[in-house]
């Protein structure tokens, strides 16, 4: 079911701190007090790429504190869960937040979770500090040689359901240079729409080109013996901002 019937299941869904959100950048607030990121991955975490029938991603061991985000406006050590992406049926659209009204191709989000806080993932999902995501823009442009380590297995997982060993990989790869962000309390995007997330939205896109957003929709929504339907797109759209604050570095 699509965003527009979500409420009817996670009323939530109209909560106060929902997400993704359109970033007027001129009303975000400095904020002084806000710390360098520090991102700190062992490639070795990396365990499976995944089509979960939404979007692609890949899931990290998460039992110890080998991948860990911290910095920034967190408190503590975030530990790295999962990435994926979004994207959208044409290149002009993809990405769920926006910066003053314009849309990006696509989003990475980089998943972690409180693990000096919680004892597991989704305790910490149920916890209004439980979960820190970092979003990166893909711009569309000049083909991205580190996200083609990605692209290259989308064949292989093509169907619902599938997953693929892939390991050694460091996602700082996929960073900008820049770690400047803007960051601001909300939720995840998906259901169940947990308003635990303390989003970190890095102000420096990455590049993508075209043939590599159509790999993405390319995968199948649909699993084995289905009706075969493509992932054509997988971006909420943005919420309302309820006078919630976007603070910047
Ligand atoms: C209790 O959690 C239920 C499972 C949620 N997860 C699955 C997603 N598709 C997902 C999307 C996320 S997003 N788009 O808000 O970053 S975070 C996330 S996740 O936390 O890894
Ligand atoms: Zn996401």
């Amino acid at each position: 079911m699509g965003p527009s019937h979500w409420k009817e299941v996670f009323p939530i869904a109209n909560g106060d701190r929902q997400s993704p959100i359109d970033i007027k950048t001129q009303e975000t607030k400095y904020d002084p007090t806000l710390r360098p990121l520090r991102p700190n991955y062992d490639p070795s975490s990396a365990k499976v790429i995944l089509n979960n029938g939404h979007s692609t991603s890949v899931e990290f061991d998460d039992t110890e504190n080998k991948s860990v985000l911290s910095g920034g406006p967190l408190t503590g050590n975030y530990r790295l869960r999962q990435i994926h992406f979004h994207w959208g049926p044409s290149d002009e659209i993809g990405s769920e937040h926006a910066v003053d009204g314009t849309k990006f191709a696509s989003e990475l989000h980089i998943v972690h979770w409180n693990a000096d806080k919680y004892s597991n993932f989704v305790e910490a999902a149920r916890q209004a500090d439980g979960l820190a995501v970092m979003a990166v823009f893909l711009k569309v442009g000049e083909c991205n040689s580190q996200l083609q380590k990605i692209t290259d297995h989308l064949d292989a997982i093509k169907i619902k359901g599938k997953q693929h060993r892939f390991t050694n990989f460091d996602p700082s790869c996929l960073l900008p240079k820049s770690l400047d962000y803007w960051t601001y309390l909300g939720s995840l995007t998906v259901p169940p729409l947990l308003e635990s997330v303390i989003w970190i939205i890095l102000r420096e896109p990455i590049s993508v080109c075209s043939e590599q957003l159509a790999k993405f929709r390319n995968l199948l929504c649909t699993g084995e013996g289905e009706k075969a339907f493509c992932m054509l797109k997988n971006f909420r759209p943005p919420q309302p901002l309820r006078g919630r604050e976007v603070r910047r570095n």
